[in-house]
């Protein structure tokens, strides 16, 4: 019997006394088909250092093991711990850390696990839905030697990641991750598939990191900062709005002049191009 098998997640909860916890996240993959799907989406080798986000009890970690050179996987629950030291016994090519992803110095790991013996490092997970966008901005935002993400969430994370401007629901948070990867969809998964069912579906993603940003910026941060004070009050015009930025009426208009956007706009119909537009023209503005 395999370990994705919902008989053996019973035993294995009846066995350690384990309730799963629901501020954790904790839904666990019943399902071979989804879980080579995320395998085979990240397109794991021999040659690569997965880092995997809260393996659970390790399903998705043993399929990744059988595929790549090296698996290290951070689960933050102490009582998984005991689980996983025993569901993975067989293997020794994973190491488990018991700790908070989002609290973890990643490119210290990075450095000392990849060394000069795995080509790729890629960065898996059936991502714990209370907190998906603080892990997406943190491994992107520390700017890892990484080059791939392939994850499972919410399916409305992923549809605000991955719709272009004008959509309802485009907003910071696809800038960013369209700002520092190429988003493709995985595979959607039905919510039957965990155990427990949670009461949402879910994608899985693949972030590929880009090499250079899509569009030329003075300041990545003023780039960030206009997007943040765009879509902090999206309701509102970009003549409005981007007085969240700290700047005036005045430089705000003549700024959006030169990028020839007209101030009437709101946040939700700008590209990655009009950001960066307007950004850089703050930038020369201040500076001239
Ligand atoms: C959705 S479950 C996925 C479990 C397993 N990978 C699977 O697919 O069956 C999310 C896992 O992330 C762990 N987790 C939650 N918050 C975490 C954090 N901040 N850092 C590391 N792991 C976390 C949970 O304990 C849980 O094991």
């Amino acid at each position: 019997m395999e370990l994705y098998d919902p008989s053996v997640i019973r035993a294995i909860r009846n066995k350690y006394g384990f309730q799963f916890s629901r501020s954790l996240g904790q839904n666990f993959l019943t399902d071979k088909g989804v879980i080579d799907g995320i395998v085979d989406g990240a397109e794991i080798g021999p040659e690569d250092l997965v880092i995997e986000i809260g393996p659970g009890i390790g399903v998705l970690t043993c399929a990744a093991a059988e595929k790549a050179g090296r698996v290290v996987a951070i689960e933050i629950d102490e009582r998984l711990i005991r689980i996983l030291a025993d569901t993975l016994a067989g293997y020794d090519n994973i190491r488990v850390i018991n700790e908070n992803v989002v609290k973890m110095d990643l490119a210290s790991l990075i450095s000392e696990e990849a060394g000069v013996k795995y080509k790729h490092v890629k960065i898996i997970g059936n991502l714990p839905y209370y907190i998906t966008t603080t892990i997406l901005m943190k491994l992107l935002e520390s700017h890892l030697p990484v080059e791939s993400i392939t994850v499972m969430m919410q399916k409305e994370v992923a549809e605000r990641i991955k719709e272009p401007p004008g959509s309802r629901v485009y907003g910071a948070l696809s800038v960013a991750v369209q700002y520092y990867c190429e988003v493709s969809v995985v595979e959607e998964v039905p919510r039957e598939v965990f155990l427990p069912a949670p009461k949402v579906d879910s994608t899985v993603l693949r972030l590929d990191m880009r090499p250079e940003p899509p569009v030329s910026l003075l300041d990545e941060a003023m780039f960030f900062r206009c997007v943040r004070a765009g879509f902090g009050q999206r309701r509102k015009t970009l003549l409005n709005s981007l007085t969240g930025a700290g700047f005036s009426k005045d430089a705000i208009r003549a700024c959006l002049e030169k990028a020839g956007i007209d101030p009437r706009q709101r946040a939700e119909t700008l590209s990655l191009q009009n950001f960066a537009a307007i950004a850089n023209g703050f930038v020369t503005g201040e500076n001239g």
